[in-house]
């Protein structure tokens, strides 16, 4: 049986602070159906889909901050895409921050979906590299408070069935951590989605703002070719409230090479057709795990996990609301 299907990468423009859920679902939708007339049945969204990059806010708030959060999904906003999508028969991957209320305590995620093509959300995914940091600092000409507005993803990297196939997330900064691919290469992911917000200015090392592009391909590129697996990869582009974000919105092959390619910075989307069975031609051979992967040499890898782990549990017990002893950022 055929495995193949046709995808897109359906990459967002700039979204306004105050741009109404209704104003970018409608965005969505009409991306949606561009992919839909072009034979898409899989459509890839960006990072926080639903709203603008809050993070470089920092927002004392905390009413002015739940507004960017979803507390529910599908939600009133969000059912005219579900709807959509389901009449289409078109499956899609969407980025937002997720607000959940368990024991009495709000928890913050960034966070993504696979939604299959009969509408069903089929697995979630909470972003496990956050980058940025948690206090304010002053000095930057934009804030990035993603440790402040989110907890680290508490569900590792799951595979999920979908759609025919074996399918992956993982979130923005996730793509330059190899451990990210290779833990779902492990998992036997044959398709990787995931969304960006990058801005094009980053301002502990402005040295690199002219190699932004390069690294978020090259983080893409090498994360499917050392796995053998597809990766889809969607940004949120152009001129958000005065911070540039990159575009480069791609479909990149199995073998690493950029086969689907965006070309501007607003809402476009850019499709290519993807056969699953083409990941054993690296699985099978140079990436065959089981033949050549060596963990025994790996163990480094893993050390201080525990360590890290208690020390993220004190940060999750406080209110993240309130300041941190933590300067670490990224
Ligand atoms: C401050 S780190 C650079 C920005 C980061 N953005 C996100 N959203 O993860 C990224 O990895 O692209």
């Amino acid at each position: 049986m055929s495995r193949k299907l046709i995808a897109a990468t359906a990459q967002l423009g700039p979204i306004a602070r105050d741009e109404s859920r209704a104003s970018v679902v409608a965005r969505l939708i009409a991306l949606l159906e561009q992919a839909h007339a072009r034979g898409a049945t899989l459509v890839v969204f960006p990072e926080l889909a639903l709203t603008t990059f809050f993070p470089r806010w920092y927002i004392e708030d905390e009413a002015e901050l739940d507004r960017f959060y979803e507390t529910e999904m599908p939600n009133a906003d969000t059912q005219p895409l579900f709807e959509t999508a389901k009449r289409l028969g078109v499956g899609f991957y969407l980025g937002y921050a997720e607000l959940i209320e368990e024991g009495g305590e709000k928890h913050r995620y960034n966070a993504s979906i696979i939604v299959d093509d009969s509408g069903e959300i089929v697995g979630k995914y909470r972003k496990v590299h956050l980058p940025g940091h948690f206090n304010p600092e002053d000095w930057r000409p934009f804030q990035h408070l993603e440790k402040r507005y989110f907890e680290h993803g508490n569900l590792g990297f799951p595979v999920y069935e979908a759609m025919g196939g074996k399918m992956g997330m993982c979130l923005c900064n996730d793509r330059r951590w190899p451990e990210t691919f290779r833990v779902l290469g492990l998992r036997g992911a044959e398709l990787v989605m995931l969304g960006y917000n990058t801005p094009s200015h980053y301002p502990q090392a402005p040295e690199h703002d002219h190699l932004q592009d390069f690294h978020n391909h090259l983080s893409m590129q090498a994360g499917a070719y050392a796995n053998g697996c597809w990766v889809i990869g969607t940004a949120k582009a152009g001129r958000e409230e005065d911070c540039d974000l990159i575009g480069g919105s791609c479909i990149i092959a199995p073998t690493g090479e950029i086969i689907a390619l965006t070309q501007g910075v607003g809402d476009e989307i850019a499709t290519a057709e993807i056969d699953l069975d083409r990941c054993k031609e690296l699985r099978e051979n140079v990436f065959n795990f089981a033949l050549h992967r060596e963990p025994g040499d790996y163990t480094p890898i893993c050390d201080g996990a525990e360590a890290r782990d208690s020390t993220r549990a004190k940060v999750t017990a406080e209110s993240l609301l309130t300041a941190h002893p933590s300067t670490a950022n990224a």
